[in-house]
C-alpha cells in the first residue's frame, strides 16, 4: 500500500515511524510519504489561506495549492478528514486496508475550500471522513488514527492474524475482558474459567463477557448486531 499525506505540518507524522506502522514501512507492506503543502505555493510567503467568500470567523485554505498538489501526487484514493464526514468505523477501516494508494489531504484553519474536493472528485474516489462528534484544530490527529486502524489489517503486519477475529468492533462487538500474570494482584483474581484449560468453557464465558459488555456500555451496536448470530445460549446470557 501506497500512501501519501498532504500536510502544513509535516513534522506531525514523525510517530508513524514507530510501532507497528514503523515496521510495516520497514517490511514493504507500506510506503508512506508526507508533503508539505507549501510546496505549492509560489508567492514569497508561501500563502496557503485566505478569508472565507460571505464573510465569517477564520480563514480557508486556498485551492490553488491543493489543486497543483494532487495533480502531482494522484490519482489515489483521496481521504479528507472533516468535522463534517461520515464517522470513520472499523468497517471503513476494512475498506482502506484493500486500497493500493491513499492520499491523505490534512485540512486547517476553517478547512478547504470545498472546490478543491470537487474538482478532485471528478478524477479520483474521495472519501470525508470524520472521526467523531467534536472538533479539532485540523486533520493530522485523524490521519494518524486512521493510519493506525487501516496499518493494523494489512496482512502481516499483526503477528497473530487472529487476533483480529474478535477484537472489538471487528466482530460487530465489543471485546471480553483480557487478564494476565500474576493470578492474583492485589486481591483480585484472575476469573478461575480462564485458568481452566476447558477452552470450549472460556470461548462461551469470554461471549457472554462481550455481550454484556456490549448491551451495557453500546446498545446501539447491540441493536444492530444480527439476531441470527446470537445463538440459543447466548440468550441465556
Ligand atoms: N476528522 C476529523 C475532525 C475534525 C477536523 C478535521 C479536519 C479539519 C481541518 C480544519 N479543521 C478545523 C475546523 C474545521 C471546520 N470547522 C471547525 C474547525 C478540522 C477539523 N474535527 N473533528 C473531527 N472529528
Amino acid at each position: 500500500m501506497r500512501v501519501d499525506i498532504i500536510s502544513i505540518f509535516p513534522d506531525y507524522f514523525a510517530p508513524l515511524d514507530l510501532s507497528l506502522v514503523g515496521k510495516a514501512q520497514s517490511t514493504g507492506l507500506l510506503s508512506v510519504d508526507v508533503h508539505d503543502l507549501r510546496k505549492w505555493t509560489s508567492d514569497v510567503h508561501r500563502t496557503v489561506d485566505d478569508t472565507p467568500y460571505g464573510g465569517g470567523p477564520g480563514m480557508v485554505m486556498r485551492p490553488e495549492p491543493w489543486g497543483q498538489a494532487l495533480d502531482a501526487i494522484g490519482p489515489g484514493t483521496l481521504v479528507v478528514p472533516s468535522p463534517v464526514g461520515k464517522p470513520f468505523t472499523q468497517a471503513d477501516a476494512y475498506s482502506l486496508a484493500q486500497l493500493d494508494h491513499l492520499i491523505f489531504a490534512c485540512g486547517r484553519y476553517e478547512g478547504i475550500d470545498q472546490r478543491v474536493i470537487d474538482d478532485a472528485a471528478a478524477r479520483m474516489p474521495v472519501l470525508e471522513i470524520s472521526l467523531g462528534d467534536y472538533v479539532l484544530f485540523g486533520g493530522e490527529v485523524a490521519v494518524i488514527v486512521i493510519m493506525e486502524a487501516v496499518t493494523r489489517l494489512l496482512p502481516g503486519v499483526l503477528g497473530n492474524a487472529s487476533s483480529l477475529d474478535e477484537e472489538s468492533h471487528s466482530a460487530g462487538l465489543l471485546e471480553a475482558p483480557v487478564y494476565t500474570k500474576p493470578a492474583s494482584w492485589r486481591d483480585r483474581d484472575v476469573p478461575d474459567i480462564l485458568r481452566s484449560g476447558d477452552h470450549g468453557r472460556i470461548a462461551r464465558w469470554r461471549r457472554t463477557q462481550s455481550l454484556l459488555r456490549t448491551a451495557s456500555r453500546r446498545p446501539d451496536m447491540m441493536a444492530s448486531y444480527p439476531p441470527d448470530l446470537l445463538d440459543k445460549s447466548d440468550k441465556a446470557a
